[in-house]
């Protein structure tokens, strides 16, 4: 009995964390003496459909698969999909059969997560973009959401212990909570509490839109801290936000007749890709949560596509091991492993383990990840208008 309802790493590692299927599936193959050496692909399309995803996840799914006696393809983290299969998994059936759960787990989350951050990022290319959508998830899940917004090419993220396993420290000032605390007409008080308290190493940056209006509580900050402001920031909530636009133009024009047009300007609050591209010539920054953390899991299966070296799969699968490409025009491009694939076209997928080894190298790099995502985002012509 745990404290929470979090199923922990043993669980996943050992494949207890399954659906009871799977370990049926086991102790009918060993009743029966049956553990054929198959081919399986984890894929979400069969067919390219013209909507490109950002692959995430591969890290976890390493993990999961390293040690057994396996062979896995896969496409590297960061590199964007569309139909056929993302990872390759060659083995006997009963090595991995009951990791099949966790695994699409990791994948089909930490995916859904990097697209949505990769929206907003090409939304908006030139401002700061932080992940603050960890409040909408599961505890256990926000570490996978943190990195996966950071593979989308978001600058930083608001969850302090996810922070601690990425190895990335956490971005957040102050809640409204802060200036609540010192009650109305006192927000003076809780600006200067955060600058007298708070390491000097953290940007000063009010919350200017907890009791007034947005110009009113900007130029008392900028009054109360002084050259110690760097910058301030808007999370009207819905119902008084009127034309956010407008509101971010006045603060930005009224910061600048005082001669403070070197404070920053960050906005925050039920934001997406369309609000970013609205707002990003006039905000130097913006925080993004439920758009990018509540992402629908990408709909990944694991399918068996060959038994014994021969072709195998369930009817609408498409059997046989296969290779997907980038053609040189940028578009995805599926086929049989081991044919010739488009010319001109580079293949995608890569050995990740050999023989239970994991040989992943930069394919699981998150650093390398955010540069394999940008730039296969900028090939593409990925959320381009
Ligand atoms: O709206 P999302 O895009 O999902 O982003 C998360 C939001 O959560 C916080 O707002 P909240 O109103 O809870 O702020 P508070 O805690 O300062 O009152 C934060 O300031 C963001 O606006």
């Amino acid at each position: 009995m745990t404290e929470f309802d979090i199923v922990d790493a043993e669980a996943v590692r050992s494949g207890r964390a399954t659906d009871a299927y799977f370990d049926r599936t086991a102790t009918a193959l060993e009743g029966a003496g049956r553990n054929p050496r198959v081919v399986a692909e984890v894929t979400a399309d069969q067919f390219p459909t013209g909507e490109f995803e950002l692959f995430a996840g591969l890290k976890d799914a390493v993990a999961l698969l390293s040690g057994r006696d396996v062979d896995v393809h896969a496409i590297p983290e960061g590199r964007l999909f569309d139909g056929g299969p993302v990872m390759r998994i060659e083995g006997e059936y009963l090595t991995f059969a009951r990791l099949e759960t966790s695994l699409l787990g990791f994948l089909s989350h930490a995916s859904a997560i990097a697209t949505a951050a990769l929206d907003c990022r090409v939304a908006a290319p030139d401002a700061s973009v932080l992940s603050f959508g960890a409040r909408h998830v599961h505890p256990a899940m926000t570490a996978a959401v943190e990195r996966s917004a950071l593979v989308g090419g978001l600058d930083g993220f608001s969850h302090v212990a996810a922070g601690d396993l990425i190895g990335r420290e956490a971005s957040g000032t102050m809640p409204h909570a802060l200036s609540i605390c010192f009650g109305r007409g006192e927000q003076e008080a809780a600006w200067r509490a955060f600058d007298d308290a708070v390491d000097e190493s953290v940007p000063r940056i009010a919350l200017c839109d907890t009791y007034s209006d947005e110009v009113d509580e900007v130029l008392r900050a900028v009054d109360a801290l002084g050259d110690r402001l760097d910058g301030v920031r808007l999370d009207t909530t819905g119902s008084r936000r009127g034309d956010f636009r407008h509101i971010v133009r006045e603060v930005n024009w009224e910061l600048d007749a005082r001669g403070h047009s070197d404070v920053d300007v960050y906005v925050s609050g039920g934001l997406g890709p369309a609000d970013l591209r609205r707002l990003r010539d006039v905000v130097d920054g913006f925080g993004v949560g439920g758009y990018v953390s509540n992402a629908d899991p990408v709909d990944f299966a694991l399918d068996l596509v060959a038994v014994a070296g021969e072709p195998a799969a369930k009817r609408g699968k498409l059997s046989g091991a296969k290779a997907v490409y980038r053609t040189a025009a940028g578009d995805h491009a599926v086929g049989l492993a081991g044919r010739e694939g488009p010319a001109d076209a580079e293949s995608l997928m890569e050995p990740v383990i050999r023989d239970g080894e994991v040989v992943a190298g930069d394919a699981v790099d998150l650093e390398a990840a955010t540069e394999r995502a940008l730039a296969d985002a900028e090939r593409v012509g990925y959320g381009s208008e």
